[in-house]
């Protein structure tokens, strides 16, 4: 019989996670000093860029993820030489993409949502795109009309298959104005990385302005792009013949440094999470010290620590950048199970970003999700037409449970609630979430974790 390898599995795989599961005896602090490198949604971003140009790039603070391990495949299936020149640095020679060996893309299907990126930079060096089918969190249906009503804007023809889409560009690429119904940080990035080589001037209404665009922007200035970030998320892209390699140290993580930072005030600990920016990460910050959490930003990161006494509630709404990022929800909601009162998050994003509160619940949480929002509740974020509500009201003791981690924040979230409870938790598929954080079983020892794992 062929034994069955899970999503989870894989992606564990990909970062030499031998084993599944972990177990936890809850109930201690967490406690040192850990580092956090590139951005998973950068660094992979920036690994799409690099085909791009005419000559070799130079990538720095590659976090050792399982993201970046697909899309490391995937570049060497187009053609690309990818090698690493030292730790945590990655090296991209482009000079032979013209033997892209489509037909091995299906290995690749499911894993990541980044190959959707490739389209125009395949369309570019290739004149033709195959694209595997996405992977990616399971947060909401996930569709990408957006990307591709934009590169049928540019001239892009597109064929859907069985397994994953084919494009073409019969008269090659020109800049469009395009408009997107919603900052999309994947359809910004679609444009940014088409339009940079299209023909002609591309305006980009209703972009997406999250700090790792800003960084991907960089990347390509540094490519040779010309491309100006307007008022009222305008951006402007002149096309250009032809584009250099970079030489770019990755934005660090900051979905990773909010999660330790959650972990910190769940366990009533003191993390200093270092490479961690104060900037890109205010909303967060204010949302940390109304809850009752304590940071304190240094020149090399930001240390983040219980202060004791209670917790308090709050009301936040995710939100895209400068809002409070969906991804942050979910470690934070583990620290309001402890807050004194009734806390509300409405997720805005996405559609369905609450299931991991159904394992928390079973640890002993009272959160109440309402699937169609509160309507009548007053904020900040306009209501789109499908979303979500998590009532949380504590504070409540949580108790080890067995948990199976249903995505890459949920599964970090049970991960620092299990940290917390009263007594032993198994917690299961935790190779999802090595999507996202690197080295998670060293670093939950360094901070003084006591788990089994079976490495
Ligand atoms: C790899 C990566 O960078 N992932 C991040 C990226 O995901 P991703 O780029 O997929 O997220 P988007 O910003 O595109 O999605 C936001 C919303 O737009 C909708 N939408 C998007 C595209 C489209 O063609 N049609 C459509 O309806 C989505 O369903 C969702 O409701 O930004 C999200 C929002 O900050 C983060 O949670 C993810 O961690
Ligand atoms: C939703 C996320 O990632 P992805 O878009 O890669 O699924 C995430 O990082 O929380």
């Amino acid at each position: 019989m062929i034994p069955l390898v899970t999503d989870a599995q894989k992606a564990g795989a990909r970062v030499g996670l031998k084993s599944d599961s972990i177990v936890i005896n809850g109930g201690k602090r967490l406690e040192g000093r850990i580092e956090v490198r590139g951005a998973k949604n950068l660094a992979t971003k920036a690994m799409v860029a690099a085909l791009l140009g005419d000559t070799p790039s130079l990538l720095k603070g590659v976090p050792e993820i399982s993201d970046v391990g697909v899309v490391r495949g995937l570049l060497e299936v187009y053609g690309v030489k990818v090698t690493s020149p030292s730790p945590g640095e990655l090296s991209f020679d482009t000079s032979r993409v013209e033997s892209a060996h489509f037909a091995e893309i299906d290995a690749h299907a499911g894993a990541s949502r980044i190959p959707i990126l490739f389209c125009g930079p395949l369309l570019h060096r290739l004149g033709e795109a195959r694209i595997p089918d996405l992977g990616g969190c399971r947060i909401g249906d996930r569709p990408i009309d957006f990307h591709l009503d934009a590169l049928r804007q540019f001239g892009a023809v597109i064929e859907k298959g069985f397994e994953g889409i084919h494009l073409t560009a019969p008269d090659g690429l020109r800049g469009a104005d395009i408009e997107l119904p919603y900052p999309s940080v994947g359809a910004t990035e679609q444009v940014l990385l088409t339009a940079v080589l299209a023909t002609g001037t591309t305006e980009l209404k209703n972009a997406a302005i999250e700090p790792e665009i800003m960084d991907l922007i960089a990347i390509l200035q540094k490519m040779g792009a010309i491309i100006s970030v307007e008022p009222n998320r305008v951006i402007l892209i002149e096309g250009v013949e032809r584009l250099d390699g970079y030489n770019h140290r990755a934005l660090f993580d900051r979905n990773e440094v909010a999660s330790w930072a959650a972990a910190a005030l769940v366990t009533h600990g003191d993390i200093f999470v270092g490479g961690a920016r104060q900037t890109e990460m205010m909303a967060f910050l204010n949302v940390f010290r109304k809850v009752g959490g304590a940071f304190d930003v240094q020149e090399d990161g930001i240390r983040f620590w219980h202060p004791g006494g209670d917790l308090k509630p709050v009301t936040i709404e995710t939100d895209v950048h400068p809002g409070f990022m969906t991804d942050w929800q979910q470690p934070l909601i583990v620290a309001l199970t402890q807050a004194h009162g009734v806390s509300i998050v409405h997720e805005t994003v996405y559609e369905n970003r609450f299931g991991f509160t159904e394992a928390l619940n079973e640890m002993g949480a009272q959160i109440v999700v309402h699937k169609e929002g509160l309507p009548d509740h007053p904020r900040r974020v306009a209501r789109r037409d499908f979303e979500q509500a998590a009532v949380i009201t504590g504070p409540t003791e949580l108790h080890g449970a067995n948990i199976y981690v249903p995505d890459l924040r949920g599964g970090f979230s049970h991960l620092i609630a299990a940290l917390s409870a009263e007594g032993q938790s198994v917690i299961s598929n935790i190779g999802i979430i090595s999507r996202g954080y690197e080295h998670i079983i060293d670093k939950l020892e360094t901070l003084g974790a006591d788990f089994v794992y079976e490495g």
